[in-house]
């Protein structure tokens, strides 16, 4: 059984994870261009907005500022994390169970990230089928980052590369595969027909320009994605309320980028 369809992390089968793993990931280097979003209260707030389905963060942010805005957010518990000052094979530490996840921090979703190509790849599938046999159990749907990355793969950013993600996606039995943009809505559509049922969303990636950003999200849109997952872009603007009703218009309601950029006008 595939709890996805009716669950509260989608919004008319459309999904924008706004992700804020990042203080595992990256470290405080990505609060630097907008140093309030180091502060999690200040990430949950624009986490309220309408257009965002669900909130990932790790288990140490979601004790200390979920049991605040459970009404208003839906968390999205990612069960793996590892730091940029690891250095070895591509690998992600699990740091929180499913159990834990939806029994003490009331998560409503499940993210689990898995590195298709490293050397750890099959330690990872195997945690990954823990965890996703486990989610089903408590009927959780779970989002897989699906990152073909490691000694086994030559460019990452190849259409080929993230089709084969996705499809992992798949063939694990994820809800929603998150994968990299593949750079065109032609190489989206491929991606999205090697998931079958499997959700394909989008990765944010690193801060872009508006119009550049809500391009590539409406290619994903229109190729038949789901949607996205995205910290950078929205929390390293200044105004990220903004940049959320425009990816509102093209996600929700079929805009062009125009419309959508018309509607949250820069100097509004
Ligand atoms: O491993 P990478 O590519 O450096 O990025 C990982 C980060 O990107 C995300 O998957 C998406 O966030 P962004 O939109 O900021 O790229 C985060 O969940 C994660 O922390």
């Amino acid at each position: 059984m595939r709890p996805i369809d009716d669950a509260p992390v989608t919004r008319d089968g459309k999904v924008l994870v706004l992700a804020y793993d990042h203080g595992i990931e990256h470290g405080p280097v990505d609060f630097d261009p907008q140093p309030e979003s180091a502060n999690p209260e200040h990430v949950f707030e624009v986490a309220t907005h309408p257009a965002v389905t669900s909130l990932a963060v790790g288990k140490g942010v979601a004790e200390a500022y979920y049991p605040s805005y459970e009404d208003d957010v839906s968390l999205l518990a990612k069960l793996n994390g590892t730091s940029n000052l690891w250095m070895g094979e591509p690998d992600s530490a699990v740091n929180c169970s499913v159990e834990y996840a939806a029994e003490e921090l009331g998560a409503e979703s499940i993210g689990f990230t898995v590195y298709p190509g490293t050397n750890c790849e099959v330690e990872m599938f195997e945690e990954f089928r823990e965890v996703q046999e486990k989610a089903r159990e408590y009927g959780l749907p779970v989002v897989m980052w699906s990152y073909a990355r490691g000694q086994g793969v030559k460019n990452d950013t190849k259409d080929d590369v993230i089709a084969y993600a996705a499809r992992l996606g798949l063939e694990l039995g994820a809800d929603v595969a998150k994968v990299k943009y593949p750079g065109s809505r032609e190489a989206m559509e491929r991606v999205n027909r090697m998931a079958g049922p499997t959700k394909v969303i989008m990765s944010g990636g690193s801060k872009k320009n508006d119009r550049e950003f809500l391009e590539n999200v409406k290619s994903v849109i229109d190729a038949g994605g789901a949607g996205l997952a995205v910290g950078r872009n929205v929390w390293q603007r200044e105004n990220p309320r903004r940049i959320l009703d425009a990816l509102e218009k093209v996600i929700y309601e079929e805009a062009s980028v125009d419309e959508a950029l018309q509607a949250a006008p820069a100097k509004a």
